[in-house]
């Protein structure tokens, strides 16, 4: 038996439409292991949806294979959907109806036994607000209803399509804790998501892609790599003059607010000496820890650090990368994301 949750290979996806064909899925290599939180990370449009909509059988795969736990998809998707439990869009539930009334509904259309409504809302945090309207509750609350309905027929499988759009923090936090409460249980939680710094904090593994193509994958904190990235905020008065120095030295930077994110610095004293011997004073000099934005930055702009993750994989280094600005340009960053924590 396979090892792994999901499974696909050189899986492509174009979509044809008055413009020509355009990009889906390119060739994607998924691999999920079972149990816990995997992350599905990529920027908007990179293909998230549409890979998960074929795992689905909601959409045909051009060419290419899926498996779910072992079984090829889509021919042997009857077999395995009991174990797999989704959310791809807002379900619909009854507004004047409560939460659980709204299960007990579900469960009954699914023949899922009845108690299993008050396992799935202690599970999402809801037990206390199961009594009250499905109208009443928070857009945080609804999504927890949703999560709480894939439940029902206890899949082993979850997936969920960028599950805290639209939530506020509190909103976002609940999720987060469901998911991991989710994954703990021993289930696998494929969720999606193009806020970086969200699934770093959840998620046991993750893949990132970019324009269909799988950029990297492997456990959180080797994509990360403790090791692997260095960058050194810098703080100066004058950043043009400051991008010129570090750009003749041929080191790498993007702004950041204000200042300039210099990346592969060893030691950052080096900034400071270069742009001292060159009149320009450095007021900031905060040395970051690396984050998925940053890993993503990376692998998106090809202005990489040229080496693979400790234990994770860098699959950007076998294929054609995006199009690559010249090192040293500052690179606009392209995902949402904060300073790192
Ligand atoms: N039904 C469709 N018809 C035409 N193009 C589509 C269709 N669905 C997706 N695409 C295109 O395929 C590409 C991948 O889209 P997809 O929705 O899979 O990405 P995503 O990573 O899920 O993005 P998002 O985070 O915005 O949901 C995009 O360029 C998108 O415009």
């Amino acid at each position: 038996m396979s090892e792994l949750a999901i499974e696909t290979t050189a899986l492509r996806r174009t979509y044809r439409g008055r413009g020509g064909a355009r990009v889906g899925v390119e060739g994607l290599d998924l691999r999920v292991p079972q149990g816990g939180v995997h992350g599905f990370l990529g920027p908007n449009g990179s293909g998230k949806t549409t890979t998960i909509r074929m795992l689905l059988g909601l959409v045909r795969a051009e060419s290419g294979s899926m498996r779910i736990f072992g079984q090829e998809i889509p021919a042997r998707l009857p077999d395995v959907i009991g174990r797999v439990g989704a959310i791809v869009e807002s379900p619909k539930f009854f507004p004047t109806f409560s939460g659980r009334r709204n299960l007990e509904l579900l469960a009954g259309a699914i023949g899922a036994p009845r108690a299993r409504v008050g396992e799935v809302l202690e599970s999402t945090g809801l037990a206390d607000r199961g009594r009250d309207r499905y109208k009443g509750y928070s857009l945080g609350m609804k999504q927890r209803l949703a999560i709480a309905a894939t439940l029902l027929k206890s899949p082993d499988l979850l997936i969920f399509d960028e599950p805290t759009n639209g939530l506020d923090p509190a909103g976002i936090r609940e999720i987060r804790e469901t998911m991991r409460r989710l994954g703990e249980e021993g289930r696998t939680v494929l969720v999606s998501s193009h806020i970086l710094a969200e699934v770093e904090q959840v998620a046991d593994t993750v893949s990132i892609i970019g324009r269909g193509r799988l950029l990297a994958e492997g456990r959180v904190n080797d994509v990360i790599g403790e090791r692997g990235i260095t960058a050194v905020r810098v703080g100066v008065p004058d950043p043009a003059a400051a991008a010129a120095v570090l750009t003749a030295a041929g080191l790498r930077f993007r702004p950041d607010g204000p200042a300039l994110r210099v990346r592969g610095v060893e030691d950052p004293a080096r900034i400071t000496e270069l742009l001292a011997r060159a009149g320009i004073y450095v007021r900031e000099l905060t040395p970051l820890r690396a984050d998925l934005e940053q890993v993503f930055l990376d692998l998106t702009t090809g202005e990489g650090p040229g080496q693979t993750p400790p234990g994770g994989r860098h699959a950007g280094a076998d294929r054609s990368p995006p199009a690559a600005p010249p090192l040293g340009e500052p690179v606009p960053a392209t995902v949402e994301g904060g300073e790192p924590r």
